[in-house]
C-alpha cells in the first residue's frame, strides 16, 4: 500500500496474509470458517507449494492474543486464470481445519448482486504490501481509502487501453494506491468486499495505470461450487 496509514489494529479481522517460509507473499480474506479468498497470480512463483495463512494479524512478527498460522488442505485458481492477463484472477484457499472466530478474526461477506460499484464511491482497501517504490515492506497492516472509476476512464488508450472486462474494476491510483504483496487483498465497499486486488500492469503510484480488481460478484457461484464441492 503505498502514502497509506497504519490500519486500526485488528479492525479488519477478516484479513489474511498468505505465507511461504514465514515470508507474506500475498493478501486473502476469510469469506467462511474454513475458506480463505485470494488472488491466482500469488502462485505464481510459489513453485506448487502450499501457503500458510497468518490470520488474526496487525503485526507480521510481534505476537498477538489471537494471531494464528493455519495450514492450507488445497488451493483452487480459477480454471480461467493464467500468468498472460488478469482474467478470473481469483484464488481459494481451504484451510486445514475451520478457523478459530473472535475479535481479531472473522469473516468478511461479499458481494453477490452483479451490479457495478458507482463510480467515485470511496472504497477501502488494506495490505502488507510494499510501501514504498524502493520496495520496503511495512511489519503492521496498512490501509487506505480510494475512490472507484468508471470502466470507460480505465480502459481509456493511455490507461489499461480497453483490457478492463466487465468483470474487473478500478479505482484511481495517483500517488495512493495498491502494490507488489496487496493482491488478494479485498476492496471493502459500505462493509463488503467487492473486488479482489490484482496485480494488473505490475506498476504502483502511477495515475495512468489505475489499481485493478477482480470483481467478485460475477464469481458467487464459482465460490460456492468450490466451497461444497470440496466440504463434501
Ligand atoms: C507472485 C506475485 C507477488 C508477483 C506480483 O504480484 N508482483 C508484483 C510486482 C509489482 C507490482 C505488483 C502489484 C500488485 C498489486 C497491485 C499493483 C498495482 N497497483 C501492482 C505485483
Amino acid at each position: 500500500i503505498l502514502r497509506g496509514s497504519e490500519a486500526r489494529p485488528h479492525l479488519k479481522p477478516y484479513m489474511a496474509s498468505l505465507q511461504l517460509d514465514g515470508q507474506h507473499v500475498c493478501g486473502g480474506f476469510l469469506i467462511a470458517e474454513q475458506w480463505v479468498l485470494s488472488a491466482a497470480h500469488c502462485t505464481e512463483e510459489t513453485d506448487g507449494k502450499l501457503f500458510q495463512v497468518l490470520l488474526g494479524a496487525h503485526s507480521l512478527t510481534e505476537p498477538e492474543p489471537h494471531k494464528r498460522l493455519y495450514q492450507v488442505r488445497a488451493q483452487f485458481p480459477h480454471n480461467g486464470s493464467n500468468v498472460h492477463n488478469n482474467k478470473d484472477d481469483l484464488l481459494l484457499l481451504q484451510l486445514e481445519e475451520k478457523a478459530e472466530l473472535n475479535s481479531d478474526v472473522q469473516v468478511l461477506p461479499f458481494q453477490r448482486e452483479n451490479r457495478d460499484v458507482a463510480v467515485d464511491t470511496v472504497c477501502e482497501v488494506a495490505g502488507w504490501g510494499t510501501i514504498d517504490h524502493s520496495g520496503k515492506r511495512p511489519d503492521k497492516l496498512q490501509q487506505l481509502q480510494l475512490p472507484v472509476i468508471s470502466r470507460d476512464v480505465c480502459n481509456h488508450r493511455t490507461r489499461h487501453d480497453g483490457t478492463i472486462t466487465e468483470n474487473m474494476m478500478c479505482t484511481d491510483s495517483r500517488r495512493k494506491d495498491t502494490c507488489k504483496g496487496d493482491s488478494g487483498g479485498p476492496l471493502v465497499c459500505d462493509g463488503v468486499a467487492e473486488g479482489v486486488v490484482t496485480a494488473g500492469s505490475r506498476v504502483c503510484g502511477n495515475y495512468k495505470k489505475p489499481a485493478i480488481y477482480t470483481r467478485i460478484a460475477p464469481y458467487a457461484e464459482w465460490i460456492d461450487s468450490v466451497m461444497a464441492s470440496a466440504d463434501g
